[in-house]
């Protein structure tokens, strides 16, 4: 099976920023969330994705593919959808449209109305005078329009309201019922990612934190919380990350190596994320002394 994106080993450098040896693959016809905080470096490696920012090492392939390969052809099968819409504000829907068909061979006219219909967006409304959900929802059916097979989004559902994130979700719910099509989506909003993603990416500081279908994550891993002296009695190699708390310990493990004696919690991927930006890897250094021989 091709993969629609692998990134491999991916640097970026941009003033006291990096991207370090970031690499994931997303299969074709899966959907993966790409979350991390504020500045974690989610826009830079869509960038790098699509080649708007100049990487300085690793690799990327798109439809097994690197860009230079073949761009016209692979840049045709991609929808993108940025926080903002780069189109003159005095422009209509419908403006938009006659615009598009210019760029794109494929572009199609009766599916761009269609979905217009669909999320009610008015086409001869400015986009000045649109919300911000409204524009959200054009740049999507802009972004679906000359039928792409991968959608690049990043925070797409950013500041909009529970009920258009949900028809924006129902959309790209849609879009995934042909198995050729695939999603890439960054979001801080990790309800969002539960709902559709199969896999979650999540970067931290620039830095690959994990890769992993969304099952694994919600079923593989467990918490556990107690105090310090409880937690001398769990299988060190089945920890992941801990965090310090009011009471004791949170700890984020896997749940098929700590015995059912053990009271744990299915994690929300909230709960993941929280637990490595604020506590720290198990695999770092420090740890043990600071853990395990606490008395
Ligand atoms: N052109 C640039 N020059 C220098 N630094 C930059 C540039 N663009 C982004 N950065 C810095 O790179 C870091 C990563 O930014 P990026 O936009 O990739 O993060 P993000 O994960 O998308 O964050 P957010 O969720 O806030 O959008 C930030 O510290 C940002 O200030």
């Amino acid at each position: 099976m091709t993969n629609a994106i692998e990134v491999q080993n991916l640097l970026k450098h941009l003033h006291r920023f990096q991207l370090k040896d970031v690499s994931f693959t997303l299969p074709k016809g899966t959907i993966m969330g790409f979350v991390g905080e504020n500045g974690a470096g989610k826009t830079t490696t869509i960038k790098c994705i699509l080649d708007l920012l100049k990487k300085d090492g690793g690799k990327i392939k798109l439809f097994g593919k690197e860009l230079h390969e073949d761009e016209l052809a692979i840049k045709s099968e991609i929808g993108v959808v940025f926080d903002d819409l780069n189109f003159p504000e005095s422009l209509t829907a419908k403006k938009i449209s006659k615009f598009m068909r210019k760029v794109y061979s494929t572009w199609d006219d009766s599916y761009y109305c269609e979905l217009l219909n669909k999320l009610k967006v008015h086409e001869n409304k400015k986009l000045n005078e649109l919300s911000r959900g409204m524009k959200m929802k054009l740049s999507i059916a802009i972004a679906l329009a000359h039928h792409p097979k991968l959608l690049i989004l990043d925070e797409p559902t950013s500041g909009l309201d529970p009920i258009v994130r949900d028809e924006i979700l129902d959309l790209f719910l849609d879009f995934m019922q042909d198995d050729e099509h695939s999603i890439l989506f960054s979001s801080h909003i990790t309800s969002d990612l539960e709902k559709i993603a199969d896999y979650i990416t999540f970067i931290h500081e620039g830095k690959l934190l994990f890769s992993e279908s969304k099952d694994t994550l919600l079923y593989d891993y467990a918490i556990w919380r107690g105090t310090k002296d409880e937690f001398e009695d769990l299988p060190s190699e089945s920890i992941l990350a801990i965090r310090e708390q009011a009471y004791g310990l949170e700890v984020l493990l896997k749940r098929n190596e700590v015995s059912t004696a053990f009271e744990l919690s299915q994690p929300t991927i909230e709960e993941i994320m929280l637990i490595y930006v604020r506590g720290v890897k198990a695999d770092e250094s420090f740890v043990n002394e600071r853990f395990f021989n606490a008395q």
